[in-house]
């Protein structure tokens, strides 16, 4: 996984003092170092000094304890022999690894040469690949749970892929309600903890939002240096990696301290009983000193971010001063919105096949064949079980939809559960408010599609429904006749006559409206069209003028 995340272990003492820790400052330091605490630790010293030299490591006040032989650490892990899972002691049902007969040097040997190939380029950052299994639960008559636990752990596995891990493995269980404990069966956590000494997985995931509880006792269940996260710490991640703007990186690092407050809870408890039950309460103090400070700082991040968007905010009252109206691109991550926006306006921004490759809003201008044009906005894409900080925190960048006089809701049509992921966004649209606003429903990909002509006549039965490709541009002409038709909806009708020293207005009339007929007089020209709201409120004398 990312060097970026530092060659991190738990405190090495509760008496650390605040200044002491100057990871605390640093708010994205603070979550990485109690969720998917990226390491470089299993990888050597001449690993982590490489990390540090490339300007990719973290280090932190305990580095010198994370660059302990990771031979004599192993060994100890293998001393383990008993997992205890709901307060009962079970034997350890691994298999261990077979020993080999190799010199504990050239099994150092061997491990470092291994480990170097495991550094790959991920964001334009060499980083470190950690090893990730994966772990899913469907309970039982959970009908909203429509992606069947299959397609949610291959979406797992795509977004542990996205943040730079090597999924080595995955598993699965039924069940009637989680575990409070452990969220899993204790059958299941020896299963788990067998598959991690088996393939040496160093960070286990979970397909569902963990409460902190179960996350502290699922890593003193799996024992070692094995990181447990979930889903929701997975995607924060991947924002974070990805944030290229000022307000993206604020936005990320705020969801992250939100999440991370409630999980700071027992964070230190561990030591407490390290010292004998002698440093009692100390925990507790810790515990209220780190809550504050992580307080403070959503606090100080809360206010940056209002100063950004009030930047923002200024740009975006400038573009609306033009009269144009705003469509926006919407839809699963990975549906192919940003190809779409490519196509249609020559903007270069960044496409792959990968997920959550767009974080910002990006608008351009798209200019039709008629002449007309409109705003079309490239948007983040939305996820099933898409985190409610990171909602939260994204909202106002998604003011964006909310102001706009269109949604085009892109869709993978050729996804296997295209539809449960059309399901998925319209939960989060209308979360953001936004299910009001005119909508026309885009099925993408239909080249990549089995039938493509199939679909093609069932869009054609639906309103408000075409399919395209974005990619070799097929139907795009007659996406942008579609667009200005259902902009034409949501403008209004105006008849104004525009004085002939107003000769601009005119002009902008023809270009973001429908005009219906033009006449001269002797006062002007009479204009009976379709225009946006906002520029209907500009024509109001004339149209008093024209009334009259
Ligand atoms: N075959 C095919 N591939 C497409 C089409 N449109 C997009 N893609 C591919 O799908 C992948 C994702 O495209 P993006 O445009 O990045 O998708 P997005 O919706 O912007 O994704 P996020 O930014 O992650 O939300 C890329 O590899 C595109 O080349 C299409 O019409 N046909
Ligand atoms: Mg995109």
């Amino acid at each position: 996984m990312s060097a970026s995340f530092g060659p991190l272990v738990r405190p090495s003492s509760p008496l650390i003092p605040e200044q002491h820790c100057p990871w605390i400052s640093n708010p994205s330091r603070l979550f990485l170092r109690f969720t998917l605490r990226r390491r470089v630790k299993n990888y050597s010293c001449s690993g982590n000094i490489r990390a540090v030299q490339e300007g990719i490591g973290v280090l932190s006040p305990d580095d010198s304890v994370s660059q302990r032989n990771p031979v004599i650490e192993s060994e100890k892990e293998e001393e383990v022999h008993e997992v205890v899972v709901n307060g009962v002691a079970g034997a350890e049902l691994e298999e261990k690894a077979p020993r080999n007969s190799k010199s504990p040097l050239k099994k150092k040997e061997d491990e470092l040469d291994s480990n170097e190939s495991r550094f790959k380029i991920q964001n334009g950052r060499e980083v470190f690949e950690e090893k990730a299994y994966l772990v899913a639960v469907a309970c039982k008559g959970h009908t909203q749970d429509s992606f069947g636990i299959d397609e949610s752990l291959r979406e797992l596995a795509q977004l542990a892929d996205t943040a730079g891990l090597m999924v080595v493995g995955s598993t699965h269980q039924k069940l009637a309600t989680p575990n409070p404990r452990t969220y899993i069966g204790s059958g299941k956590v020896a299963e788990i903890k067998s598959a991690i000494h088996g393939f040496g997985v160093e960070t286990v995931i979970f397909d569902d939002e963990l409460s902190p509880g179960q996350l502290r006792n699922l890593e003193k269940a799996f024992g070692g240096d094995v990181r447990v996260c979930d889903r929701t710490a997975l995607i924060l991640d991947i924002f974070n990696q990805r944030a290229a703007t000022r307000e993206a990186a604020l936005q990320v690092a705020l969801a992250q301290m939100e999440y991370q407050l409630p999980r700071l809870t027992k964070m230190w408890t561990h030591l407490e009983r390290q010292a004998g039950g002698q440093v009692k309460g100390m925990g507790e103090k810790q515990i209220e000193v780190d809550k504050r400070i992580l307080r403070t700082q959503i606090g100080v991040l809360k206010k940056e971010l209002d100063s950004v968007r009030k930047h923002r905010k200024q740009y975006r009252n400038r573009r609306l001063s033009v009269p144009v109206s705003v469509v926006s691109l919407v839809g699963y991550t990975n549906a192919g919105k940003s190809t779409l926006l490519n196509q249609l306006t020559g903007a270069n921004v960044l496409a792959e096949d990968r997920l959550f490759a767009t974080l910002d809003p990006t608008t351009r201008r798209v200019q039709i064949k008629n002449g007309k044009e409109f705003l079309l906005t490239d948007t983040v894409g939305f996820i099933q079980k898409l985190p409610t900080t990171l909602v939260a925190a994204f909202r106002a960048t998604l003011e964006e939809i909310s102001e706009s006089s269109l949604l085009v809701h892109v869709v993978d049509i050729s996804h296997p559960l295209a539809e449960q992921q059309i399901d998925a966004v319209e939960k989060v649209l209308s979360e953001l408010d936004a299910s009001s606003i005119p909508k026309l429903m885009v099925w993408n990909k239909v080249d990549k599609a089995s039938s493509p002509q199939k679909f093609k006549l069932e869009a054609e039965k639906r309103d408000d429904t075409i399919c395209i490709s974005a990619l070799n541009g097929d139907g795009l002409d007659e996406f942008c006749n579609i667009v200005q038709e259902k902009l034409k909806d949501s403008m209004v009708w105006v008849e104004a006559l525009i004085p002939f020293e107003k000769g601009e207005l005119l002009s902008t009339i023809h270009q973001v409206g429908m005009v219906e007929r033009t006449e001269h007089s002797e006062n002007g020209t009479l204009v009976r069209a379709h225009v946006p709201l906002r520029f209907a409120r500009l024509l109001t004398p004339m149209r008093q003028m024209c009334v009259s």
